[in-house]
C-alpha cells in the first residue's frame, strides 16, 4: 500500500505481498497474510494491533530474523533502499542489520548480555560494525550514552546490566541501536516492560533521536494512544492482515474500519467520568490455520456486520487518497 502523503521523500522501505506461515501440528498457522506497506524516509510509522496480530512477525521479517521453520510467501518482496532483503544471504544481511536497520526490543535484558559490562557490549558493536580502534570506540561509547541521557557515562560503561534500572537499560539498548547511525530504527514495544513513569521518557528519547538523526522509524505498539503521540502514520493490524493505514490524524479523526474505531474508543480519556468503565472489544481475533475462510476476519466482533462480511473477503483499498482500509461497510465520518 502506497505511503500516505505521497510525494514527500522517497520510499525507503517497501513490503509487498508478505505472507508468513508457521507449520504446526494443527496445520500452517497464518501469521501474516498479504501485507503490503511502503514507508518514506524520515517518517515514523506506528504499527498497532492486539496481541497476536502479526506486528512482531512483520518487523522480524524485515530484519530476516524469523525462525528457520517460517514459510515466507514466494511472491513477497521486502525492498530497503533498493536492496531486495529477502534475496540476501545471512552474511549479506549482517551488513544491513544493526548498521542500516536497527531494532530495539521490548525487554532490554534480551538484548544485553548479563555477564558482560555495558562498555564491552557497546564498544564491541562499534568495533565490529565500524572497524573502530578500541580507544575511539570507547570515546564514541561515552558520547552515545550521553546522547541517550545517561549521566556519569564513564561509571556506567564499567557496570553490568543488572546494576542499572530498567529504563536505564533500555537507554543503553537504544544507544547500541543508534551507534551505527541506522537509517531505519524499528522499536518493538520498547516501553512495555518499563514503569509507566519511565515509558514517556523513553518515547521522548526515541522521538528526539529520530529528529536529530533524521531516522525513519517504525514503532510497534498495542497502544493506539502511544501511537498518536509518536507517529506520522498509523498502520492497524488485525489477525495477520493490515486493515487500516493513514496519517495519524486521519486515523483518529475519521477511522474507516470499525476495528480502528473500536480501538480508539478503548483508549482512556482525560474527560472520562471518574471510575467510568473502559470500552473493551468483546471476543478475540481468530487464529487461522491453513487457508483462511472467506469473509472479513473482524466480522464476528463487528457492530456493522452484514451478510457480505461473512461471504467475501474485503480487499485493502484506498477510500479518500492516502487512507486505505479493509472493510465492506466503512464508517463514513466519526
Ligand atoms: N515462532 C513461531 N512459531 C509459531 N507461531 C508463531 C511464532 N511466532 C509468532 N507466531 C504466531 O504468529 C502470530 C503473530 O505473532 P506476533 O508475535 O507477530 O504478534 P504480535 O502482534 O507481535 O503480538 P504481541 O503484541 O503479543 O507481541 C501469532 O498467532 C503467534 O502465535
Amino acid at each position: 500500500m502506497a505511503a500516505p502523503d505521497a510525494g514527500h521523500g522517497e520510499v525507503l522501505l517497501s513490503v509487498q505481498n508478505l505472507g508468513v506461515r508457521f507449520p504446526t501440528p494443527r496445520g500452517d498457522l497464518q501469521a501474516l497474510d498479504d501485507v503490503s506497506i511502503d514507508l518514506r524516509r524520515s517518517r515514523t510509522l506506528a504499527i498497532v494491533g492486539e496481541s497476536g496480530s502479526g506486528k512482531s512477525v512483520l518487523s522480524r521479517s524485515i530484519l530476516r530474523l524469523l525462525p528457520s521453520k517460517a514459510l515466507v510467501s514466494p511472491t513477497a518482496r521486502i525492498v530497503f533502499d533498493g536492496i531486495d532483503l529477502l534475496a540476501q544471504s545471512q552474511a549479506q544481511m549482517q551488513k544491513v542489520r544493526g548498521r542500516r536497520i536497527a531494532m530495539v526490543f521490548q525487554d532490554p535484558m534480551t538484548a544485553l548480555n548479563p555477564v558482560r559490562t555495558i562498555g564491552s557490549q557497546l564498544v564491541e558493536g562499534l568495533r565490529l560494525h565500524l572497524n573502530m580502534p578500541s580507544a575511539a570506540a570507547y570515546q564514541r561509547g561515552l558520547e552515545l550514552l550521553q546522547q541517550v541521557g545517561i549521566n556519569s557515562p564513564e561509571r556506567r560503561l564499567s557496570q553490568y546490566p543488572h546494576e542499572l534500572s530498567g529504563g536505564m537499560r533500555q537507554r543503553v539498548v537504544i544507544a547500541m541501536a543508534i551507534a551505527c547511525q541506522p537509517e531505519l530504527l524499528i522499536a518493538d514495544e520498547p516501553t512495555t516492560a518499563l514503569d509507566v513513569t519511565v515509558q514517556a521518557e523513553i518515547l521522548e528519547l526515541l522521538q528526539r533521536l529520530q529528529r536529530e538523526h533524521d531516522m525513519t522509524m517504525i514503532l510497534i505498539t498495542h497502544d493506539l494512544g502511544v501511537a498518536a503521540g509518536f507517529a506520522d502514520e498509523i498502520a492497524v493490524m488485525y489477525a495477520g492482515q493490515l486493515v487500516e493505514r493513514a496519517v495519524t490524524q486521519d486515523v483518529f479523526k475519521t477511522p474507516r474500519m470499525p476495528y480502528a474505531a473500536a480501538l480508539l474508543r478503548s483508549i482512556p480519556r482525560l474527560d472520562d467520568a471518574p471510575h467510568a468503565e473502559l470500552f473493551t472489544i468483546g471476543g478475540r481475533p481468530p487464529t487461522t490455520y491453513g487457508d483462511a475462510p472467506a469473509g472479513c476476519r473482524y466480522a464476528a466482533r463487528c457492530e456493522r456486520r452484514v451478510a457480505r462480511c461473512d461471504a467475501e473477503t474485503p480487499p485493502i483499498a484506498e477510500g479518500p487518497p492516502g487512507h486505505a482500509f479493509r472493510c465492506w461497510r466503512p464508517l463514513e465520518w466519526q
